[in-house]
């Protein structure tokens, strides 16, 4: 029978050490992303998961370490070919960081307008066509955050990572602050645009229900370093205190039942 070949890994980290002050906050962390997959990032409160994912994407300085994107030092870059890769990666922040004076459609437009050049009524039609992506009624569109529910600030803010038609997308917290409801529905999106669009999905989370459902792999961080690594039977194989707490605790028992119904 002839082998799969291997998966292509997106993003490579090898020895991330990441410092503020004297603390360092990662140290030492090994990390493979492979292309296409749903990657879930856990760690207890505080452990540096949003700090390496800013740091991978050049948010956050690195200390010592290697990464790699799409194969290439992306800190190492000419700035203008990093201007070129960051195009093709999308970040939905923890609290969606949409422009509070710019409507829904103006805060899509905003990586368009940087990086394209393109006339009014084309960036009207490919914005309004990220709005139909994400699940959002056309009226939202000349919406400003401020009169959007949790929900609808979580798509237009994936709707603006999606922007620039990227292959690879970061999400810090996508669920939190939203209903069981809600957040059952954003895990469907996010699962359903990573099939129609051929995503690699990084996902910071803590949500319990995404990881059962939608994570194709799962890495633990903590002490500075990945913890585990491997789809959930490792990580409820694992015996590792932290992760034995989370991965068997009431509300794991919960999201795994509710996976299983
Ligand atoms: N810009 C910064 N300056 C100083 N310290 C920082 C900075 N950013 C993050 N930290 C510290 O780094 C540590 C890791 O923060 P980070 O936000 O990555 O945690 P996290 O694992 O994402 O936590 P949570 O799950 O609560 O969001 C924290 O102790 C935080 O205070």
């Amino acid at each position: 029978m002839a082998e799969s070949p291997p998966p292509e890994t997106i993003i490579s980290t090898r020895g991330v050490r990441v410092t503020f002050g004297k603390r360092f906050i990662l140290d030492g962390l090994d990390l493979d992303v492979y292309r296409g997959e749903i990657l879930g990032v856990v760690g207890a409160s505080g452990t540096g998961k949003s700090v390496l994912m800013r740091t991978i994407i050049g948010l956050a300085p690195l200390y010592s370490g290697d990464i790699k994107i799409f194969g290439q030092d992306y800190v190492a870059l000419h700035p203008r070919e990093k201007q070129k890769m960051a195009r093709r990666w999308g970040v939905l922040f923890q609290q969606g960081a949409l422009f509070s004076s710019l409507t829904v459609k103006q805060n899509i437009q905003v990586p368009m307008r940087e990086y394209l050049t393109l006339s009014p009524r084309l960036l009207d039609e490919l914005a309004m066509l990220k709005i139909a992506l994400v699940g959002l009624k056309p009226d939202a569109a000349e919406k400003r955050p401020s009169e959007l529910s949790g929900g609808m600030i979580k798509r237009a803010a994936l709707a603006r990572a999606l922007a620039l038609d990227p292959d690879l997308v970061f999400l810090d917290e996508p669920t939190s602050g939203l209903d069981p409801i809600g957040a059952g529905e954003f895990d469907e999106l996010i699962a359903t645009l990573r099939q129609t669009l051929g995503l690699t999905v990084y996902m910071v989370t803590h949500d319990l229900d995404s990881l059962h459902s939608i994570c194709d792999r799962i890495a633990a961080v903590g002490e500075g370093h990945i913890l585990a690594e491997g789809p959930m039977a490792t990580m409820l194989a694992s015996d590792h205190p932290w992760l034995r707490a989370y991965f068997h605790g009431p509300r794991a028992r919960a999201a795994l039942a509710s996976a299983k119904a």
